[in-house]
């Protein structure tokens, strides 16, 4: 009973103290939200809460920094299962708690091992690639060793070696063993229940034993990096953070550090089952002046920071300075330290006390709970990203200034902060020829603004940020007018694009996108038809290549066997102009794009290949080099297949894309309207360039061959096929400055928001200028017949200079 007082007041005085975190949380986080999108699991909260509470009180609560924080919390609870399970084994089987069966020591190493596959899992299958998926997988590893080298530092400079690791642990055992001799082997409960007295002298007599448990514990503050680390993942990707909640709670169910060290001793001591329980549960949430008082065990953790705690000083100290960038070097880091506590401390442990065989398949039993636990996890979240597309990353040297290309900002942009969305014009003359008698090339231009949770810099929102992704982009476009690069051109290089659809109804679609395609600067287009609509885009253009093989009279696995050959050559398809949403079509689809993904092609998903997504989300699921173009009627039915509230009404459409993108294992979404809004699950850029106010059919056709395009480019300039300064950057987003009153701050832009963005701002363009020609009579096949125009005009201006 006093156990249990003691624990409600030792609550109630780490609540106290969160309270008083807060205000210093609340500031720090509001800093670094640069993070957008965050969404998917914060939506879940939303939609629990919002049944029961305001709406107010649900949109608190499910605030990406709340939920991370929870998230930390779950983890640290695992202490307190390890309790749970410590008096399962104490009470209902009979061994551990008292030492007197020897199985105790078997079963201790038989739970490390377990925990070291929980860890090394967890870090090699989502810390390491989600890092990597930002910031490239040389930067992760690179962050990854260093985490190593702070580990190897401290037990260098901490580890004392009269605690070395065995040691330890047979002192526990000894100490386990030692209590079990000079305690009776069974007590009855009332013998066991604590008294004041009684307590006070176990404590003493325990101290000895203890110390080195607390040492054990001492030395692996390291540890204290898993809270944080699963805040800093949850932030990043609250599904990761759910996974790592889940993962380090699984983890610490069984790491006797955790739960069964304080628990073991503690009933040895002759604690109750409450007392037991209520010291692990202190103990998962830091409690460490309460526990310190409480038993022996703690007396040499008087610097303990548990892990809320941990959370609450790493945000306190770091807050200001977490970028994403800086999140993914945090995770690998974290993945670095996981990795030697795994294997310097936790394996070498569990081979000692189980023996080599017992500890190995603890080991691997470990990877596989965890993995059918994150399993269960993604099936119900999605996939927080995409292990195969390591490639897609951000892979920036900061350090050597030039292997990420930095575009200054030189329009204007607004920074929406989400009550107050106030949109500045840009100021920027593109074109660089001075003649002013092309409307395109005096006004003012891009209009684009992105779109984040929360504010960059200051507190008023007025700060203004101007990405010129358009100009960006066009630093990775075939310099075709250089003499010396279009020189080594092959045929081909400069983009192979495969446009997937075309059926009986259908044939003006996939011609559209092909069409768009070439007059945007691909060098080759092949489509795959149905062979009922293969005649008809012959006869539209001699330019592109027809393949009638989608013929429902041909078994399905040949098909795919000679479209696989076509995959092979091109860099980019699109999938659904025309496709129809007949079942037999739609199967070829699904299949085509399973191959694309395994040949690792960007595809852009149009019209019925969207229908295919809302039918089937799981195809296009964590493909980061996916690209979903939707119109508004496609964006509400996939929206509301994902379960993300969006009307039009309410004008919200940059959360529900950023949602959608995010709920989709962060592929790229493009939603077409009035305004253009982008996002990658990461940032959010809406293109408010005026288009024309015809809204005849095939527009959307146009823009899929447009992306279709860019992305080719952004894949051919990665590898490295040519550039305009004759610097070759495999990364795959560039760096741009954000220019405000006070400060430049580079923001990274994924080559799959560039490429939408540049095939925005073109299409609308080019209707806009197929509008001022024909007026109503104006059609899709105007638009492809001015794209060409258009595009020199407002991309190849540098080319123009050079001429001029
Ligand atoms: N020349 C050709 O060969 C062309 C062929 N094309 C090909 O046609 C196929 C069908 O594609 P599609 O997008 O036209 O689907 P479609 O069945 O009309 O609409 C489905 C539902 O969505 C709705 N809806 C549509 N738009 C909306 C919006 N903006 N905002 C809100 N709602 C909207 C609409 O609802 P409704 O307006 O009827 O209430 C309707 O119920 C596809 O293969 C495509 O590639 C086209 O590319 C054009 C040129
Ligand atoms: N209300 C609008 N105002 C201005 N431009 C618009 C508007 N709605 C769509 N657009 C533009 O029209 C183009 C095609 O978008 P649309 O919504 O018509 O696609 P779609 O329905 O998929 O076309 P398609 O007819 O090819 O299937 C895009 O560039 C988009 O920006």
């Amino acid at each position: 009973m006093q156990g249990m007082t003691a624990t409600i007041k030792a609550n109630n005085a780490n609540l106290k103290l969160m309270g008083a975190q807060h205000e210093t949380i609340n500031r720090c986080v509001k800093n670094f939200q640069i993070v957008a999108g965050r969404m998917a699991i914060n939506e879940v909260v939303f939609a629990l809460l919002s049944k029961t509470l305001s709406g107010e009180t649900a949109t608190a609560l499910s605030d990406t920094r709340v939920v991370a924080f929870v998230l930390s919390v779950i983890a640290s609870l695992g202490t307190f299962l390890g309790g749970l399970v410590t008096l399962f084994l104490v009470r209902v089987i009979g061994i551990g708690g008292d030492g007197t069966s020897g199985t105790s020591g078997t079963l201790v190493g038989v739970l490390q091992a377990f925990s070291a596959g929980v860890m090394l899992y967890m870090t090699f299958m989502d810390l390491v690639p989600e890092a990597s998926a930002e910031i490239g997988s040389r930067e992760t590893m690179l962050y990854f060793f260093v985490g190593v080298g702070i580990f190897g530092l401290l037990e260098a400079v901490f580890l004392d070696d009269s605690h070395s690791h065995a040691d330890t642990h047979d002192n526990l055992h000894d100490h386990i063993l030692e209590k079990s001799s000079s305690q009776p082997p069974k007590k009855s409960k009332k013998s066991r229940s604590r008294s004041p007295s009684k307590t006070k002298q176990t404590i003493k007599a325990d101290k000895h034993e203890t110390v080195d448990i607390t040492s054990e514990k001492g030395k692996k503050q390291l540890l204290r990096t898993k809270g944080l680390g699963v805040y800093l993942s949850a932030l990043s990707d609250a599904r990761l953070g759910l996974q790592l909640a889940i993962a380090i709670c699984l983890h610490n169910i069984p790491l006797m550090q955790e739960g069964m060290a304080v628990a073991i001793p503690l009933y040895a001591a002759g604690g109750s089952s409450f007392y037991v329980l209520g010291m692990t549960f202190a103990n998962g949430l830091g409690e460490a002046t309460f526990m310190h008082q409480m038993t022996s065990i703690q007396l040499k953790r008087t610097t303990k920071t548990a892990e809320p705690i941990g959370v609450i000083i790493g945000v306190a100290f770091f807050g200001s300075y977490l970028t994403p960038s800086v999140l993914s070097r945090s995770l690998a880091v974290v993945g670095g330290i996981m990795c030697c506590i795994s294997i310097h401390e936790l394996q070498p442990t569990a081979i000692r006390y189980a023996g080599q065989s017992r500890a190995s398949a603890s080991l691997f039993a470990g990877m596989f709970v965890v993995f059918c636990a994150l399993e269960a996890v993604t099936e119900y979240f999605g996939h927080p990203h995409s292990h195969s597309e390591i490639d897609h990353s951000h892979l920036h040297n900061r350090n050597s200034n030039h292997h990420h290309q930095h575009i200054a900002s030189d329009s204007i942009v607004n920074k929406v902060p989400k009550e107050r969305a106030v949109e500045k014009e840009s100021n920027i003359v593109w074109s660089g020829d001075g003649d002013s008698s092309s409307d395109l090339k005096s006004e003012k231009f891009p209009t684009a603004k992105f779109v984040r949770k929360g504010s960059l810099a200051g507190e008023d929102g007025t700060n203004s940020h101007v990405p010129s992704i358009v100009k960006a982009a066009s630093s990775r476009i075939p310099p075709l007018n250089d003499p010396a690069v279009s020189a080594a051109l092959r045929k081909g290089q400069s983009g192979r694009i495969l446009v997937v659809g075309g059926s009986e109804e259908y044939s003006g679609a996939p011609f559209y996108a092909g069409i768009a395609a070439l007059r945007t600067g691909a060098d080759i287009c092949h489509i795959a038809c149905h062979p009922l609509s293969s005649a008809a885009i012959k006869t539209y253009s001699a330019d592109l290549i027809v393949h009638p093989l989608i013929d429902p009279t041909i078994p399905i696995d040949q098909i795919i066997l000679d479209v696989i050959d076509i995959l092979k050559r091109v860099h980019v398809i699109i999938v659904g102009p025309g496709l129809s949403r007949n079942a037999f079509m739609q199967e070829v689809a699904t299949r085509i794009i399973e191959h694309a993904r395994e040949l690792g092609l960007y595809i852009v998903l149009d019209a019925d290949g969207l229908f295919l997504v809302q039918e089937k989300p799981s195809v296009i699921s964590g493909y980061r080099k996916a690209v979903l173009t939707p119109n508004s009627g496609e964006f509400m039915r996939l929206c509301d297949k994902m379960n993300i509230p969006f009307s039009p009404l309410a004008k919200k459409e940059e959360e529900a894309v950023l949602a959608l993108s995010k709920s989709l294992g962060k592929v790229t979404v493009i939603l077409k309207g009035h305004n253009d809004v982008i996002s990658d699950g990461q940032l959010c850029v809406s293109i408010s360039e005026t288009g024309s106010p015809r809204r005849c059919g095939g527009q959307g056709d146009l823009l899929s061959g447009v992306i279709a395009t860019f992305l080719g480019w952004m894949k051919g300039f990665q590898e490295g096929l040519y550039s305009r300064d004759g610097k070759v950057r495999h990364e795959n987003a560039i760096t741009i400055d954000l220019q405000s009153d006070s400060a430049v701050e580079s923001v990274d832009v994924s080559s799959e928001i560039l490429a939408c963005a540049s095939g925005s701002v073109l299409l609308k363009r080019t209707s806009r200028r197929a509008f001022d020609m024909k007026g109503r009579s104006m059609t899709a096949t105007v638009m492809a017949d001015t794209l060409g125009q258009v595009f020199s005009e407002v991309f190849d201006e540098a080319d123009f200079k050079k001429r001029n």
